[in-house]
Protein backbone atom coordinates (compact mmCIF):
# COMPACT_ATOMS: atom_id res chain seq x y z
CA UNK A 1 0.00 0.00 0.00
CA UNK A 2 1.68 3.16 -0.75
CA UNK A 3 2.72 5.77 1.70
CA UNK A 4 0.71 8.93 2.08
CA UNK A 5 2.41 12.20 1.54
CA UNK A 6 2.48 13.06 5.43
CA UNK A 7 4.24 9.60 5.87
CA UNK A 8 7.42 10.70 3.62
CA UNK A 9 7.67 13.70 5.24
CA UNK A 10 8.04 12.09 8.77
CA UNK A 11 10.75 9.67 7.01
CA UNK A 12 12.47 12.44 5.97
CA UNK A 13 12.51 13.95 8.89
CA UNK A 14 13.67 10.58 10.70
CA UNK A 15 16.27 10.30 8.26
CA UNK A 16 17.41 14.09 8.17
CA UNK A 17 16.95 15.78 11.21
CA UNK A 18 18.54 15.30 14.39
CA UNK A 19 16.85 13.16 17.49
CA UNK A 20 15.85 16.04 20.19
CA UNK A 21 16.23 18.93 18.23
CA UNK A 22 13.13 20.45 17.34
CA UNK A 23 14.91 23.17 15.00
CA UNK A 24 16.37 20.13 12.83
CA UNK A 25 13.29 19.05 12.54
CA UNK A 26 11.54 22.03 11.74
CA UNK A 27 14.18 22.50 8.86
CA UNK A 28 14.05 19.53 7.26
CA UNK A 29 10.13 19.47 7.04
CA UNK A 30 10.57 22.94 5.70
CA UNK A 31 13.33 21.88 2.95
CA UNK A 32 11.22 18.78 1.82
CA UNK A 33 7.83 20.90 1.67
CA UNK A 34 9.71 23.29 -0.45
CA UNK A 35 11.75 20.80 -2.28
CA UNK A 36 9.49 18.11 -2.78
CA UNK A 37 6.08 18.00 -1.97
CA UNK A 38 3.99 21.04 -1.28
CA UNK A 39 2.02 20.24 2.50
CA UNK A 40 0.18 22.55 4.74
CA UNK A 41 2.20 23.44 7.33
CA UNK A 42 2.45 27.14 8.42
CA UNK A 43 6.05 27.06 7.17
CA UNK A 44 9.06 29.34 8.44
CA UNK A 45 7.93 32.77 7.13
CA UNK A 46 4.62 32.62 9.01
CA UNK A 47 6.19 30.52 11.27
CA UNK A 48 8.26 33.45 12.63
CA UNK A 49 5.08 35.46 13.37
CA UNK A 50 3.45 32.35 15.22
CA UNK A 51 7.15 32.35 17.17
CA UNK A 52 6.94 36.03 18.25
CA UNK A 53 3.25 35.65 19.42
CA UNK A 54 4.08 32.62 21.45
CA UNK A 55 7.31 34.64 23.04
CA UNK A 56 4.83 37.65 23.89
CA UNK A 57 2.00 35.84 25.75
CA UNK A 58 4.64 33.18 27.28
CA UNK A 59 1.61 30.65 27.94
CA UNK A 60 1.16 28.27 30.63
CA UNK A 61 -1.56 26.31 29.14
CA UNK A 62 -1.40 26.55 24.96
CA UNK A 63 -4.13 24.80 22.52
CA UNK A 64 -3.90 24.14 18.76
CA UNK A 65 -6.83 23.45 16.38
CA UNK A 66 -5.35 21.57 13.64
CA UNK A 67 -1.82 19.64 14.10
CA UNK A 68 -1.45 17.68 10.65
CA UNK A 69 2.21 16.91 11.12
CA UNK A 70 2.99 18.61 13.86
CA UNK A 71 4.86 21.35 12.39
CA UNK A 72 3.38 24.25 14.47
CA UNK A 73 3.58 22.16 17.79
CA UNK A 74 7.14 21.31 17.58
CA UNK A 75 7.38 25.30 16.69
CA UNK A 76 5.00 26.30 19.84
CA UNK A 77 6.37 23.38 22.04
CA UNK A 78 10.23 24.62 21.58
CA UNK A 79 9.24 28.13 22.80
CA UNK A 80 7.13 26.90 26.11
CA UNK A 81 8.21 27.72 29.45
CA UNK A 82 9.12 24.86 32.14
CA UNK A 83 6.17 23.26 33.20
CA UNK A 84 3.67 24.93 30.10
CA UNK A 85 2.11 22.65 28.27
CA UNK A 86 0.28 22.42 24.93
CA UNK A 87 -2.67 20.75 23.96
CA UNK A 88 -3.10 19.96 20.34
CA UNK A 89 -6.45 18.88 18.35
CA UNK A 90 -6.64 16.92 15.31
CA UNK A 91 -9.77 15.22 13.71
CA UNK A 92 -7.97 13.10 11.22
CA UNK A 93 -6.15 9.63 12.89
CA UNK A 94 -3.48 9.11 10.14
CA UNK A 95 -2.67 12.71 10.61
CA UNK A 96 -2.66 11.95 14.35
CA UNK A 97 -0.44 8.98 14.31
CA UNK A 98 1.91 10.94 12.62
CA UNK A 99 1.91 13.75 14.59
CA UNK A 100 2.41 12.18 17.68
CA UNK A 101 5.64 10.41 15.85
CA UNK A 102 6.90 14.12 15.14
CA UNK A 103 6.74 14.86 18.79
CA UNK A 104 8.61 11.98 19.86
CA UNK A 105 11.43 12.63 17.75
CA UNK A 106 11.29 16.63 18.32
CA UNK A 107 11.92 15.36 21.74
CA UNK A 108 8.59 17.90 22.93
CA UNK A 109 6.47 14.77 23.83
CA UNK A 110 6.56 15.80 27.54
CA UNK A 111 4.95 19.36 26.77
CA UNK A 112 2.41 18.27 24.44
CA UNK A 113 -0.90 16.40 24.50
CA UNK A 114 -2.48 15.52 21.30
CA UNK A 115 -6.31 15.28 21.33
CA UNK A 116 -8.13 13.03 18.75
CA UNK A 117 -11.26 14.47 17.69
CA UNK A 118 -13.40 16.79 16.30
CA UNK A 119 -12.69 20.72 17.82
CA UNK A 120 -16.52 20.98 18.68
CA UNK A 121 -16.14 17.51 21.03
CA UNK A 122 -12.86 18.40 22.32
CA UNK A 123 -13.32 22.09 23.42
CA UNK A 124 -15.95 21.05 25.87
CA UNK A 125 -14.15 18.95 27.37
CA UNK A 126 -11.20 21.34 28.04
CA UNK A 127 -12.34 22.02 31.77
CA UNK A 128 -13.28 18.82 33.41
CA UNK A 129 -11.47 15.80 31.56
CA UNK A 130 -7.96 17.63 30.41
CA UNK A 131 -7.93 20.05 33.80
CA UNK A 132 -7.44 23.14 31.92
CA UNK A 133 -9.18 26.24 33.90
CA UNK A 134 -8.57 29.29 31.46
CA UNK A 135 -6.24 29.05 27.74
CA UNK A 136 -3.57 31.56 27.30
CA UNK A 137 -3.22 30.84 23.93
CA UNK A 138 -4.93 29.63 21.10
CA UNK A 139 -3.49 29.00 17.46
CA UNK A 140 -6.43 28.22 14.85
CA UNK A 141 -5.25 26.28 11.66
CA UNK A 142 -7.81 23.46 11.26
CA UNK A 143 -11.12 23.49 9.11
CA UNK A 144 -11.19 27.37 8.13
CA UNK A 145 -15.44 27.63 8.19
CA UNK A 146 -14.43 26.05 12.13
CA UNK A 147 -12.75 29.35 12.90
CA UNK A 148 -15.71 31.62 14.31
CA UNK A 149 -17.81 28.91 15.97
CA UNK A 150 -14.67 27.41 17.46
CA UNK A 151 -13.96 30.88 19.08
CA UNK A 152 -18.09 31.48 20.15
CA UNK A 153 -17.64 27.87 21.73
CA UNK A 154 -14.57 28.64 23.08
CA UNK A 155 -16.30 31.84 24.87
CA UNK A 156 -19.37 29.77 25.76
CA UNK A 157 -17.22 27.28 27.69
CA UNK A 158 -15.51 29.90 29.60
CA UNK A 159 -11.93 28.88 28.24
CA UNK A 160 -10.84 32.32 27.43
CA UNK A 161 -9.54 34.91 30.19
CA UNK A 162 -8.88 38.91 29.91
CA UNK A 163 -5.87 39.03 27.94
CA UNK A 164 -6.10 35.47 26.22
CA UNK A 165 -4.37 35.41 22.69
CA UNK A 166 -6.15 33.62 19.24
CA UNK A 167 -3.95 33.60 16.80
CA UNK A 168 -5.71 32.26 13.08
CA UNK A 169 -3.37 30.90 10.14
CA UNK A 170 -4.59 31.16 6.94
CA UNK A 171 -7.18 34.16 7.08
CA UNK A 172 -6.19 35.03 3.04
CA UNK A 173 -5.85 31.88 1.87
CA UNK A 174 -7.66 29.42 2.19
CA UNK A 175 -9.25 32.44 3.95
CA UNK A 176 -11.46 32.45 7.09
CA UNK A 177 -14.03 35.58 6.07
CA UNK A 178 -16.63 34.81 8.27
CA UNK A 179 -14.27 34.40 11.16
CA UNK A 180 -12.74 37.25 10.25
CA UNK A 181 -15.69 39.56 9.61
CA UNK A 182 -17.42 38.14 13.64
CA UNK A 183 -13.69 38.84 15.21
CA UNK A 184 -13.21 42.39 13.86
CA UNK A 185 -16.47 43.47 14.74
CA UNK A 186 -16.63 42.03 18.22
CA UNK A 187 -15.99 44.76 20.58
CA UNK A 188 -14.70 41.91 23.05
CA UNK A 189 -11.41 41.32 20.73
CA UNK A 190 -8.74 43.77 19.91
CA UNK A 191 -7.30 42.21 16.22
CA UNK A 192 -4.28 43.08 14.59
CA UNK A 193 -3.53 41.59 10.67
CA UNK A 194 0.22 40.31 10.01
CA UNK A 195 0.77 39.96 6.48
CA UNK A 196 2.85 37.35 4.91
CA UNK A 197 2.73 34.63 2.26
CA UNK A 198 1.14 30.65 1.58
CA UNK A 199 3.59 28.12 3.22
CA UNK A 200 6.12 27.77 0.55
CA UNK A 201 4.34 29.43 -2.20
CA UNK A 202 4.84 33.22 -3.22
CA UNK A 203 0.87 33.75 -3.01
CA UNK A 204 -0.01 36.58 -0.46
CA UNK A 205 -1.42 34.92 3.01
CA UNK A 206 -1.71 36.61 6.18
CA UNK A 207 -2.39 35.86 10.10
CA UNK A 208 -4.46 37.12 12.42
CA UNK A 209 -4.04 38.01 16.00
CA UNK A 210 -7.22 38.56 18.62
CA UNK A 211 -6.57 39.07 22.04
CA UNK A 212 -9.75 38.98 24.74
CA UNK A 213 -10.66 41.93 26.39
CA UNK A 214 -12.92 39.80 28.68
O1 LIG B 1 -7.13 23.36 5.29
C1 LIG B 1 -6.14 23.70 5.91
N1 LIG B 1 -5.94 23.32 7.18
C2 LIG B 1 -6.94 22.45 7.85
C3 LIG B 1 -6.73 20.97 7.46
C4 LIG B 1 -7.78 20.04 8.04
C5 LIG B 1 -7.93 20.19 9.53
C6 LIG B 1 -8.62 18.99 10.11
N2 LIG B 1 -8.92 19.28 11.51
C7 LIG B 1 -8.04 19.26 12.51
C8 LIG B 1 -8.75 19.58 13.66
N3 LIG B 1 -10.04 19.79 13.32
C9 LIG B 1 -10.14 19.60 11.99
C10 LIG B 1 -5.08 24.51 5.21
C11 LIG B 1 -5.11 24.60 3.82
C12 LIG B 1 -4.13 25.33 3.13
C13 LIG B 1 -4.16 25.42 1.64
C14 LIG B 1 -3.77 26.59 1.00
C15 LIG B 1 -3.79 26.67 -0.39
C16 LIG B 1 -4.21 25.58 -1.14
F1 LIG B 1 -4.23 25.66 -2.49
C17 LIG B 1 -4.63 24.42 -0.50
C18 LIG B 1 -4.60 24.33 0.88
C19 LIG B 1 -3.09 25.98 3.85
C20 LIG B 1 -3.08 25.90 5.24
O2 LIG B 1 -2.08 26.54 5.95
C21 LIG B 1 -4.06 25.19 5.93
O3 LIG B 1 -3.98 25.17 7.30
MG1 LIG C 1 -2.61 26.68 7.97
Amino acid sequence: MNQSKEQRILNFVLQNAVRGDPCSVLDAIDKYCSQKEWAMNVGSEKGVILDKTVEEVSPSVALELGTYCGYSGVRIARRLKEGARLLTVEFNPEFAAIAKQMFEFAGVQDKVRLLEGPSQEVIPQLKKKYEVDTLDFVFLDHWKDRYAPDTILLQECNLLRKGSVLLADNVIIPGAPEFLNYIRNNSHFQCTNYPSHLEYMKAGDAMEKAVFLG
